[in-house]
């Protein structure tokens, strides 16, 4: 489906809410499937990847119900899944493929994962090599480092890991894989990742700790004889927000407020990102619950200037650089995204697709080994077919520059969104 987009001279004013939480609502699927009792989830993300989670644990016997737009999960404890029947399928998520591998290393049974074109294309040696060193017996089948994965029963040590990315999905399937260990478990990363698996760990009784190092940042889990149900409320995705926050940026006389936008500090590098570009941005009624900070945003229309983005705001930021690429587009001055190789492992390789996007819009651009740099456009954008290579981020974000920039934009395969926030282009007509 391809999906037209026309230029926008009307300020976007009002309020907004932004679906939940992706990585959030991923792992409330996840403890509260290896959790003892009935775990209850609002505001959980109906995008495709978090289906595809839970389809993969309704293949191992766990109960998963929607009712009133709750969601329930009822766990059999954490020895209570059961070997699925046929494949597990994970569609492009990789989240649910690595997470899901550190649950699945420590079970007495036999499992195959597998996703789709893209996702069997992304490097999968970060968890088979650490999973391995724990005795884990998971291997690449077709031996190229990818899924599918099989993943038979072994016995499970405790490693203290150094991980060599900071890549949250690397951490949390060692700790995963941790709790079923027979002695704790460490993760070391140099810059922290996003820590939604540390927080909710603790609220379903894991007992997890975070320390500051000599190498960075140190997070210990032991193993749990049982994780209990909890009740998640998952926050506003921080990283859905971002599209409508670069909207409201961009188009003049805009004021929107946002409403309920996790904004846990491993996240929110965005928000420091849009600041230092001179982006007009206030946090209201900010509070913590459930371990993880939200708040309403509230944007305003902003004369945007070049700036750096790298080093430790990477990670907290990483989904969000094809947008942030856009908003540079726009700036006055130079924009240097670095330190952001990681692009390259995603859905797509980011740098290359933002930047011949970007290019096809017109916009000054060159791709580097770790990012790329940007040079506003004072005569901004114009519209181009934009190829997303089926990747939701990147649909997204040229979608908004869409908005902007002087004719027609077409996104190709603009149903990609799905992945993520299937309302997407009901929101943003809206
Ligand atoms: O753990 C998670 O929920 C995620 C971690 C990040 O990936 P990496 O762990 O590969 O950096 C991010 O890009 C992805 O969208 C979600
Ligand atoms: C990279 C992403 O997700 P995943 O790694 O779970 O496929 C993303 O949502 O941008």
């Amino acid at each position: 489906m391809n999906v037209n987009i026309e230029k926008q001279t009307k300020p976007l004013l009002g309020e907004m809410v932004v679906p939940g939480d992706k990585s959030i609502s991923h792992r409330s699927i996840m403890l509260g499937a290896i959790a003892k009792g009935t775990t209850s989830i609002t505001n959980f993300l109906k995008g495709a990847d978090c289906i595809a989670t839970i389809d993969c644990f309704r293949q191992m016997g766990v109960t998963i119900e929607e009712r009133n737009d709750i969601i329930t999960v009822t766990g059999g404890g954490l020895r209570g899944l059961k070997q699925p029947v046929g494949i597990l399928e994970v569609g492009n998520s990789g989240t649910t493929t690595r997470l899901l591998s550190g649950i699945l290393c420590g079970q007495n049974f036999k499992s195959i994962l597998s996703g789709d074109a893209s996702l069997n294309k992304r490097p999968m040696n970060r968890i088979i090599n650490p999973l391995s060193q724990m005795g884990g017996d998971i291997v690449s089948i077709k031996k190229n480092g990818c899924a599918p994965l099989e993943i038979n029963a072994a016995k499970l040590h405790g490693i203290d890991y150094l991980s060599k990315v900071s890549s949250a999905q690397v951490k949390s399937a060692v700790l995963l894989a941790g709790l079923y260990a027979d002695a704790p478990t460490s993760v070391t990363e140099k810059v922290l990742s996003r820590n939604h698996t540390e927080i909710m760990l603790k609220a379903f009784g894991g007992n997890v700790s975070t320390e500051d190092t000599y190498d960075g940042t140190t997070i210990s889990v032991t193993p749990a004889d049982e994780l209990y149900a909890s009740e998640i409320d998952v926050p506003g995705d921080i990283s859905s927000a971002a599209y409508f926050i670069a909207a409201a940026l961009l188009i003049p006389g805009s004021e929107l407020l946002i409403k309920n936008v996790g904004i846990n500090d491993t996240r929110a590098g965005f928000l420091q990102a849009v600041l230092k570009m001179g982006g007009d941005l206030t946090l209201l009624n900010a509070l913590t619950s459930g371990g993880e900070a939200k708040a309403d945003i509230l944007v305003r229309h902003s004369k945007l200037k070049g700036t750096t983005i790298g080093g430790k705001l990477i990670p907290s930021l990483i989904d969000e650089i094809p947008i942030l690429a856009v908003l540079a587009a726009y700036a006055e001055g130079e924009t240097v995204i670095k330190d952001a190789a990681e692009l390259k492992v995603k859905e797509t390789n980011r740098i290359d697709t933002v930047c011949d996007n970007l290019k096809n819009m017109g916009a000054f651009v060159t791709p580097t080994e770790d990012g790329m740099i940007i040079t506003g456009k004072e005569a901004g954008l114009t519209g181009a077919v934009i190829d997303p290579k089926f990747d939701h981020r990147i649909a997204m974000a040229f979608s908004i520059a869409g908005l902007i920039a002087k004719g027609e934009t077409t996104i190709k395969d603009g149903h990609c969104v799905d992945v993520s926030f299937p309302e997407f282009f009901t929101y943003f007509k809206q």
